[in-house]
């Protein structure tokens, strides 16, 4: 379904770059994919890495692209649509994976009845890693939502939900990666605090986080089964675990995903 689309990227930021990394690794063509950026050293570092062609103004791909990727800050929507307005027409399939923005937001700014789809992904599309959540807007077809599935599709895995649920994704999969960075940070430092040397600490700690991850996906089994296995009667793991209770561990990860996904709630424009 995406055969001979091209892509232009409004932003060409971290989360942009991750998704074109990950579509040209996919196999996507360079040649397919544009992408507006103001910042002139980011212009250079993106052709010059990927291979894609860099416009300085939205416009200039906004005129020729079949599918518009909207990854502008969320702050910036407003102006960055209204200057879009003039070329938004039907025929082109409007992606945005700006976090709070609804569908509602965009299609009243181009209030030609424009076709979006929302998007929810994650930076480990940066190694096709990425959970990716997506929802039609009010005029977007079945096939505007395949082909949103498609482009995800290369850069993880993608599931489909209505609209009202993205706020939750958002501070779940969308937030979670700087979750579990900071995870990886304070068990290395644990391990410095314990007596290992920095790299080892380091290496340990995201194979730990690395290794758990693919037990959790390649078993299917419940988290708790398997943190189960880990831990012995009378072990350390308990004792550690007992540590991570009284800190309120799991209401913690709880009220961070509330926060962000409240944040979410407040960027919207709806
Ligand atoms: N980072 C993440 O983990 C995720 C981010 N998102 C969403 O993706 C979007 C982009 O985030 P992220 O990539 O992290 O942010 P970045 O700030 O890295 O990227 C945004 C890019 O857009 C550029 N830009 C600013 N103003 C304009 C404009 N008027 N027209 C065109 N480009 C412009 C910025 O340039 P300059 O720096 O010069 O201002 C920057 O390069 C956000 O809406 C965010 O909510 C969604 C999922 C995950
Ligand atoms: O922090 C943010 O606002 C973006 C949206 C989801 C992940 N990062």
């Amino acid at each position: 379904m995406l055969d001979g689309k091209t892509i232009g990227f409004i932003g060409g930021g971290n989360m942009a770059e991750a998704i074109i990394k990950g579509l040209l690794a996919g196999g996507f063509s360079p040649a397919a994919i544009m992408v507006a950026e103001p910042t002139p050293f980011r212009r250079e570092f993106l052709t010059s890495t990927y291979g894609v062609e860099l416009h300085e103004e939205n416009l200039d791909i906004a005129r020729r692209a079949d599918i518009l990727l909207l990854a502008v800050k969320p702050q910036v929507a407003a102006s960055v649509l209204a200057g879009l307005e003039q070329v938004i027409s039907p025929d082109k399939l409007i992606i945005s994976i700006m976090a709070g923005i609804s569908t509602g937001f965009i299609e009243e700014s181009f209030n030609n009845g424009a076709r979006v789809v929302r998007v929810m992904p994650n930076t480990p599309a940066l190694i096709q890693a990425a959970a990716t959540a997506i929802c039609p807007g009010r005029k977007a077809t079945q096939q505007d939502l395949e082909i949103a599935r498609e482009i995800f599709s290369r850069v993880g895995t993608v599931v489909t939900l209505a609209e009202k649920q993205m706020d939750a994704v958002t501070g779940l999969s969308g937030s979670g990666p700087g979750y579990v960075f900071a995870f990886i940070e304070a068990l290395a430092d644990a391990g410095v605090k314990n007596g290992l040397p920095r790299d080892v600490a380091a290496q340990l700690a995201v194979q730990t986080v690395v290794g758990s991850a693919r037990m959790a996906a390649e078993t299917g089994e419940h988290p708790a089964l398997l943190r189960e296995k880990v831990t012995s009667p009378g072990g350390t793991t308990i004792a550690g675990l007992h540590t991570l209770e009284n800190g309120r561990f799991r209401g913690l990860i709880m009220d961070a995903v509330d926060s962000a996904s409240q944040r979410s709630k407040e960027l919207s424009g709806k």
